[in-house]
């Protein structure tokens, strides 16, 4: 129980109080929660007071509060920090959060929340115990040896490792996380005047590009992130590609649009057909011109004036996307996590090819530490600024 001005307010429970300020003066009439330590968001003692929400009453609210020794304003993230200090969250649901709160489609949101409510972290921390009990066996194995004999590996060893090993490697060649956030990455290509502008403004619903009868009309890369059907895309308009680009600015656009293609997790060609890179999707275009070029195994046909095909052509981009982008709920690593797993995975693997117990049991050590570095049991203060600078205020 809270006792505060001669009220008593019980634990998570919305009470009506007048607050004031220092002088007695009312400024508002709010809901006020107490929540008390440990079992709060944080883990600290919290109280939230839920007032109206003109910029003057919040103005002066935050004017009494200031007035009361040891209070400030928090800083970005820090209810989140202090949730993570005082182990109420470990990094992996830090980072999901931040995720979430940065969510713009309904697949990211998804991801994050699975991210934020540990999904991610039961799977390492299951890993994390395999290789503790692995280093457990070790350490048993060596209290049994005596000096002279040679230490027996203990049976099923290095099965048990391998297993774990493969369990790991998939996880680590999975689709990373980083994917969800920039989405699935679509670039249009082909010839100039081909009408890659024109259907990229028909997939990204807007006027982004400029079209137009000249060929060459596309300079730059433009690219547009957009949600279709829930699932974000990032969709990329490039220069027309021809060998005589006959002056300086557009052969650069020409370069940028080949790097483009490199970068594609799909490529729609509007070139003649067969001549686009390989693995592109052969788009026929313009299919309202009886004079435009028509390919005979087009894999969609499509006119972005009247729209035939569009439809279609985004449904089948959906599926593929929804194929090849990590599925919310299951497990993703961003760059940092892959980095630290990379490392328990080959410590793992080096002490599955050890013979000598004494370096099993060491590399099994850096097994652990990788691990606790990855779900944040050891970390720096510059990557916990990093991420949790991130947040914004009030988080
Ligand atoms: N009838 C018809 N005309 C189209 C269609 N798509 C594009 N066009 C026309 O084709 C011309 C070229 O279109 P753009 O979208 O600028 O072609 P682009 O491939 O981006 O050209 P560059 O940027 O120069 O490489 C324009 O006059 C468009 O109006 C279509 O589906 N039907
Ligand atoms: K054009
Ligand atoms: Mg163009």
């Amino acid at each position: 129980m809270l006792t505060l001005a001669g009220r008593d307010f019980v634990p998570r429970q919305a009470s009506l109080a007048r607050l004031r300020d220092p002088q007695g003066a009312v400024l508002d009439h709010a809901l006020v929660l107490w929540f008390p330590g440990p079992r709060s968001a944080t883990g600290e003692d919290c109280a939230e007071l839920h007032c109206h929400g003109g910029r003057a009453v919040l103005d002066a609210v935050q004017r009494s509060l200031s007035e009361i020794e040891g209070l400030r304003p928090a800083e970005e993230g820090e209810f989140t920090r202090r949730a993570f200090a005082n182990g109420r969250i470990d990094l992996a649901e830090a980072e999901g959060l931040a995720d979430l709160l940065e969510a713009e489609t309904e697949w990211q949101r998804a991801s994050a929340i699975a991210s934020a409510g540990g999904r991610l972290s039961s799977l390492i921390e299951g890993w994390r115990d395999a290789s503790l009990r692995a280093a457990a066996e070790i350490e048993a194995a060596l209290d049994f040896s005596d000096e002279d004999d040679v230490a027996q590996m203990p049976a099923r060893f290095a099965e048990e490792l391998d297993d774990l090993c493969a369990e790991i490697g998939e996880l680590l060649d999975a689709p990373r996380s980083e994917k969800i956030k920039e989405g699935f990455r679509v670039v249009l290509a082909g010839p100039p005047n081909s009408g890659k502008s024109t259907l990229f403004n028909a997939l990204t619903d807007s006027e982004a590009a400029i079209t137009s009868p000249i060929a060459g009309t596309t300079r730059d890369v433009i690219e547009r992130s957009v949600a279709i059907a829930g699932i974000p895309f990032s969709l990329v308009d490039t220069a027309g590609l021809r060998e005589d680009g006959n002056e300086p600015i557009e052969a650069i656009g020409i370069a940028r649009a080949r790097a483009e293609l490199s970068r594609a997790d799909c490529i729609l060609w509007l070139g003649p057909e067969g001549e686009g890179p390989s693995g592109a999707w052969e788009i026929s275009t313009k299919s309202d011109d009886a004079n435009a070029m028509q390919k005979a195994q087009a894999d969609h046909v499509v006119s972005a004036v009247t729209g035939e095909g569009i439809g279609a052509l985004k449904a089948a981009l959906v599926e593929r996307a929804r194929a090849v982008l990590p599925k919310p709920g299951e497990a993703a690593l961003n760059a940092r996590q892959h980095a630290r797993l990379a490392e328990a995975h080959a410590a793992l693997r080096a002490a599955g090819q050890q013979r000598d117990l004494l370096l099993i049991g060491e590399e099994l050590r850096q097994a652990r530490l990788a691990f606790d570095r990855l779900i944040g049991r050891a970390t720096t203060e510059d990557m916990l600024d990093a991420l949790f600078s991130r947040f914004c205020i009030g988080k």
